[in-house]
């Protein structure tokens, strides 16, 4: 919808509806600085509109069989495969990731998290006992817990938001989404295709805006007894204090500090051109980014030389260019806050070997005040360093010798993250007992990011609470009950 200026103009979408809002955010393009759409800024109103609307679906929606609701999903699958191409060019334009990430991951990932938990809902068991010397036989049931708040980040946009929609409305759940203020885009043309999938008025609600305005009012809402969270630690500790009164589910996925552990024995040929991937994929904006990589000291300078020269190799360009790699950082706030950690390491007496202050970007004219930066590496640096430790969410990864086995796990443990790692060596009992010793929910050896939707995803320690995947979504959007038949 065009609006003042020809700018792009959001609205909310409650009840099967889009209605406008009194009070609008300017969102920027990352590839160029400008705004280039208006997200409405939500407030408690819209919440109280949304719970309503949530609140008069929940009856029809709930008690669909499992069956009808896959069929709406399908369908809704179906609608946003149809849009891919339209979907992943706003997702670039809204994010300044890669056409060429959004067309071959963002969306169809999007269009897949839907067919999934179609087809997953279809599946599950429960449990029964029997204590036949007392006659009795018990078993449980589960059912949708009501309206769900499901709030995602700006890295994966429409990627994170339907994997927790999906699953959510596929138990009979009722819904109120928020995306981030920084990439609303793409939830917005999605629920231009809601009415034509077959999703009732009031399943599904998305209302726009900031977190402390729109995110509070939702979180903290009595009629909203489950959040299902994606971003940082310091808006989980502020969303978890205030649903703590109402004794709320949450499901809290944060972020990683995640190694990547390379030992003398790795098939490098692999190992270099995938950690260059999982260090500056999506701008090194995604949790599971590899940030501190530890390589046997053996191949060491070996693997520094090759890693380099790969990562220097990695395009960073404007979104639209089929051929970049790399495109814009999301704000001009993170960006910013990306290029103190380079600050603060070279301070700290740390090497920088490629990227920002080491290698001119090369934009066009119209894109200078974009927020990109290139490919960075980071040597020299202490374990105790910020650059070690804290996570940056930027193009920027560590690189650091260790010796023994003992010794990198110790180390690569040493942080209050653990999300995920990864794993390379030849040695199949080597890499079964690493990952085993790794203080993260997921570990990739001799690879990255092949993921297995079926088993539990997610992190432990300051990295997140709960798991999501076919049985760990349903089991949190669903309450269980255990019944006891005497007989
Ligand atoms: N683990 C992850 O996947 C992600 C981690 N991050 C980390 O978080 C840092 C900040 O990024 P942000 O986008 O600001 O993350 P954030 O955690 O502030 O935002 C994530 C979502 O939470 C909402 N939100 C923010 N404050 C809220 C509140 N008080 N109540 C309810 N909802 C609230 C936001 O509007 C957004 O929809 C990044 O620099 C990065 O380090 C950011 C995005 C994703
Ligand atoms: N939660 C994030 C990524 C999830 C990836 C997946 O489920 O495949 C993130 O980057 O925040």
């Amino acid at each position: 919808m065009a609006g003042r200026g020809g700018l792009l103009m959001l609205e909310n979408f409650i009840g099967g509806k889009f209605l406008p809002c009194s009070s609008y955010l300017d969102s920027y393009d990352p590839s160029t600085g400008e705004v280039y759409c208006h997200v409405p800024n939500s407030g408690k109103e819209e919440v109280e509109a949304a719970v309503e609307a949530a609140r008069a679906a929940f009856p029809g929606w709930s008690s669909r069989s499992p069956q009808e609701r896959s069929q709406v999903l399908q369908r809704l699958a179906d609608l946003l495969e149809q849009s891919l191409e339209e979907l992943a060019q706003a997702e670039s334009k809204d994010q300044g990731k890669t056409i060429t990430l959004a067309r071959t991951m963002d969306i169809p990932r999007a269009v897949h998290n839907f067919r999934f938990f179609a087809s997953s809902i279809l599946h599950h068991t429960s449990e029964c006992t029997q204590m036949d010397h007392l006659g009795c036989l018990h078993y449980t049931v589960r059912a949708p817990v009501g309206i769900a708040a499901l709030i995602s980040p700006w890295n994966l946009p429409l990627y994170l938001l339907t994997w927790k929609i999906a699953p959510a409305i596929a138990a009979g759940n009722t819904v109120i989404a928020k995306p981030s203020e920084l990439t609303s885009v793409t939830a917005w043309m999605m629920c231009r295709l809601l009415e034509k999938a077959g999703v009732p008025p009031g399943v599904v609600n998305i209302v726009f805006g900031t977190g402390p305005r729109v995110g509070e009012a939702l979180v903290s809402h009595p009629e909203v007894p489950l959040i299902s969270f994606t971003g940082s630690q310091p808006t989980a500790e502020r969303i978890t204090q205030l649903s703590a009164p109402h004794c709320k589910k949450l499901s809290l996925e944060l972020g990683g500090k995640n190694p990547a552990v390379i030992f003398e024995d790795a098939n490098l040929a692999e190992c270099i051109p995938t950690t260059v991937r999982s260090s500056f994929a999506n701008q090194g904006e995604i949790c599971l980014c590899t940030s501190r990589i530890f390589v046997q000291r053996s191949i060491y300078s070996e693997f520094l030389k090759r890693f380099v020269e790969a990562a220097r190799m990695w395009k960073v360009g404007i979104p639209s260019d089929p051929s970049a790699d790399m495109g814009a950082l999301i704000s001009k706030a993170h960006l910013e806050k990306v290029r103190s950690y380079i600050k603060k390491a070279r301070m700290e007496g740390a090497q920088i070997l490629c990227g920002e202050g080491v290698d001119k970007l090369n934009l066009p004219p119209r894109n200078q005040a974009g927020y990109f930066m290139l490919p960075t590496v980071i040597t020299d640096v202490k374990d105790e360093s910020c650059c070690m430790k804290e996570e940056i969410f930027g193009p920027v990864t560590c690189v650091v010798p260790f010796d023994s086995e003992e010794e990198v796990i110790q180390r690569a443990n040493n942080v209050k993250y653990g999300l995920a790692a990864t794993v390379w060596s030849g040695n199949v009992g080597r890499v079964h007992r690493v990952a085993k010793k790794l203080q993260s929910g997921l570990v990739w050896t001799n690879c990255w990011l092949i993921r297995e939707l079926n088993l539990p995803f997610g992190g432990m320690k300051s990295s997140g609470v709960g798991r999501e995947g076919a049985k760990d979504s349903y089991e949190f959007f669903t309450e269980v009950k255990t019944i006891t038949v005497k007989h």
